[in-house]
């Protein structure tokens, strides 16, 4: 599935102040790619990420996820923006997001209460399954208190695989991990990507980070400064 953004610019408004968070940003992304977005604090790369995923649409320009004859994301009513969200994108955020009272499996069943049609029994089956495709079967009754912060991260993206997204969208998803942890978290967006190709678009402040993505967007006061190609450097070297 093919992400176009055309002419994007959003701007906030903070008191009399006017933020130009995003400056006409051009960015097609291809089904199966791997990218991280970079640039300093403030740059825009979280108000860019949120416009993909369409959690706002509040901005001038398109974003469109699908063929040419896709609708944008701001054209469509919540409902239809809501189940777009749902049938083609997961989300990994570096807070993990996870409910306290809730086992680790029945956090990864979540979507499933959002609809999908799954019976309680499929959708607890495939929180099992996801689980144990990040490592984590075993630990399936934890509840988040009881798991590190890597583990609940794991969780996190398990959670995110629930309704087989064909975009994956990850806001600094090893910002709040040591350098060894976020490594592994990032083996499994590198194992997702390359053998169910599933499109993984992931910001980062993180050198080490972004040297593991297949090409690099780098954004300064809210326009694309660079966009290029990169041979991912490899685990033992990053
Ligand atoms: N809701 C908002 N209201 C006002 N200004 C905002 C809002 N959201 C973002 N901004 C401003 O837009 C600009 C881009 O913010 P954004 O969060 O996208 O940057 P970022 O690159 O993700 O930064 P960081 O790496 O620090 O998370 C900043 O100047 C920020 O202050």
């Amino acid at each position: 599935m093919n992400l176009v953004v055309h002419n994007l610019t959003r701007r906030f408004h903070a008191g009399e102040r006017e933020v130009t968070a995003l400056d006409g940003i051009e960015l097609t992304i291809e089904g199966g790619e791997f990218v991280a977005i970079v640039g300093r604090s403030g740059s825009g790369k979280t108000t860019l990420l949120n416009a993909i995923g369409g959690l706002d649409t509040d901005y001038q320009g398109s974003v469109t996820l699908g063929g040419p004859d896709a609708p944008a994301l701001h054209t469509l009513s919540e409902r239809e923006l809501a189940a777009t969200r749902q049938r083609h994108l997961g989300y990994v955020f570096q807070q993990f997001n996870l409910l306290n009272h809730l086992s680790a499996a029945e956090n990864v069943a979540l979507p499933s209460f959002f609809g999908g049609g799954l019976s309680a029994a499929d959708a607890h089956q495939r929180a099992l399954d996801l689980l144990e495709g990040v490592g984590l079967k075993h630990l399936s009754d934890a509840r988040p208190p009881q798991l590190s912060g890597g583990q609940k991260q794991r969780v996190a993206i398990a959670r995110a695989l629930f309704a087989k997204p064909d975009i994956l969208l990850c806001d600094e998803p090893t910002g709040s991990l040591d350098r060894d942890t976020g490594l592994q978290i990032l083996e499994i967006f590198e194992r997702l990507n390359g053998e169910q190709g599933i499109t993984v678009i992931l910001v980062t402040h993180e050198h080490h980070v972004a040297a593991r993505a297949h090409r690099r967007v780098v954004l300064d006061q809210g326009r694309i400064v660079e966009d290029v190609a990169q041979t991912p450097l490899s685990p033992e070297v990053a």
